[in-house]
């Protein structure tokens, strides 16, 4: 399809899915098992309907939010997802020009395959953006303060603790195809060369990195105490864990199921969006990412209780075609 033809996020994942090959395409596109949680993200959307009101002036609308404290151009971020250079070389890099260029803010992976240095550096070179660094709780915690430190000093404004996968979720491509990451990625914040991952299968790749013994008192005060940066725990579903994170003292959380790719059958994430908002009654943050596919998907997170969006997926499908 040509560019100037991509008019929806649909056609995007359309001539994305053309382009990558079948491997890539489906560690992009798929989740967890039968991924009743992947549809449901994006079909939550389509239960509300928006009623407008009329004859308002809309000549001079202001889409803004203020977040890490300045105002992104409007309530959509691009949320952390790794292995960027699977979609284009520049991977992350051009990730961060992209988001600089239209004012808003971006997740950094673990497991990128470029430094958070490399991208932090390319974002600002375009316009002044903010970016924020996701962890895994990790075995290795002398590593896991290396990242937090390099996340800082290149200025990071809050780390993203992913706390939905204590270990990596079922996705029956992956074991149907033996996803591997291609020759010639590395993980720099993870320390790892592409050699060193080539000599891992993917999934025993996660579980040597990562610690399923994490728990909310273990990560949270140790986090703290070593950093200035914000601290928000994305993958919450429940009002419960919503109070937990307030109880905690963290800066805000995502509402998120990681786009359906760890357990599967959670609900949809707009779908406990509105319990979630009611019990953080202005005293935490409230994000949300999964199925968001247009501007009327974000107008109706926030309606039903979001202050900002991150998208996933998206992001990727137009790495693959730029
Ligand atoms: C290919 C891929 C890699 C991802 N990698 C990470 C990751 O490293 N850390 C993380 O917390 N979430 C990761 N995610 C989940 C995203 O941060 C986000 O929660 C999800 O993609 C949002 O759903 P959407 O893709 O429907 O917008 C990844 C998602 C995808 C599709
Ligand atoms: C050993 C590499 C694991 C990358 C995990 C990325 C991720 O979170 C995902 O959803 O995939």
């Amino acid at each position: 399809m040509a560019t100037d033809k991509i008019v929806s996020i649909a056609d995007l994942q359309a001539a994305a899915s053309k382009i990558l090959p079948s491997s890539t395409r489906e560690f992009f596109n798929s989740g967890a098992t039968d991924q009743v949680t992947v549809h449901e993200n994006s079909a939550a959307y389509r239960k509300y309907r928006i009623l407008p009101r009329v004859l308002k002036d809309v000549s001079n609308v202001n889409t803004t939010i203020p977040l890490f404290g300045r105002d992104i151009a409007f309530p959509l971020c691009v949320s952390p997802a790794g292995l960027q250079g699977m979609a284009h070389p520049d991977g992350e890099l051009a990730t961060s020009r992209a988001c600089a260029k239209y004012g808003i803010n971006m997740g950094v992976s673990s497991y990128a395959n470029h430094s958070v240095e490399q991208i932090t550096t390319a974002g600002n070179e375009v316009a002044p953006i903010h970016h924020v660094m996701q962890l895994y709780s990790m075995k290795d915690r002398e590593k896991e303060k290396r990242i937090i430190r390099r996340a800082e000093a290149a200025g990071c404004k809050a780390i993203f603790l992913t706390a939905d996968s204590p270990v990596l979720g079922v996705r029956y491509n992956e074991v149907r195809k033996t996803f591997q990451p291609p020759a010639g990625l590395a993980y720099p914040m993870m320390e790892k060369t592409s050699e060193q991952i080539q000599q891992q299968s993917h999934d025993d790749g996660f579980k040597s990195f990562n610690d399923d013994s994490h728990s909310w008192a273990r990560e949270i005060p140790w986090l703290r105490s070593l950093t200035k940066m914000e601290i928000w725990i994305k993958g919450i579903l429940t009002p419960e864990d919503v109070e937990t994170a307030i109880e905690y003292g963290c800066d805000g959380v995502i509402i998120s199921n990681h786009g359906g790719r760890q357990l599967d059958e959670t609900p949809a994430t707009l779908d406990v969006l509105p319990a979630c908002a009611k019990v953080a009654r202005g005293r935490i943050r409230i994000h949300i990412d999964g199925g968001i596919r247009s501007g009327n998907d974000i107008f109706k997170a926030l309606a039903l209780g979001a202050e900002c969006c991150w998208v996933g997926r998206p992001m990727l499908w137009g790495l693959a075609v730029s």
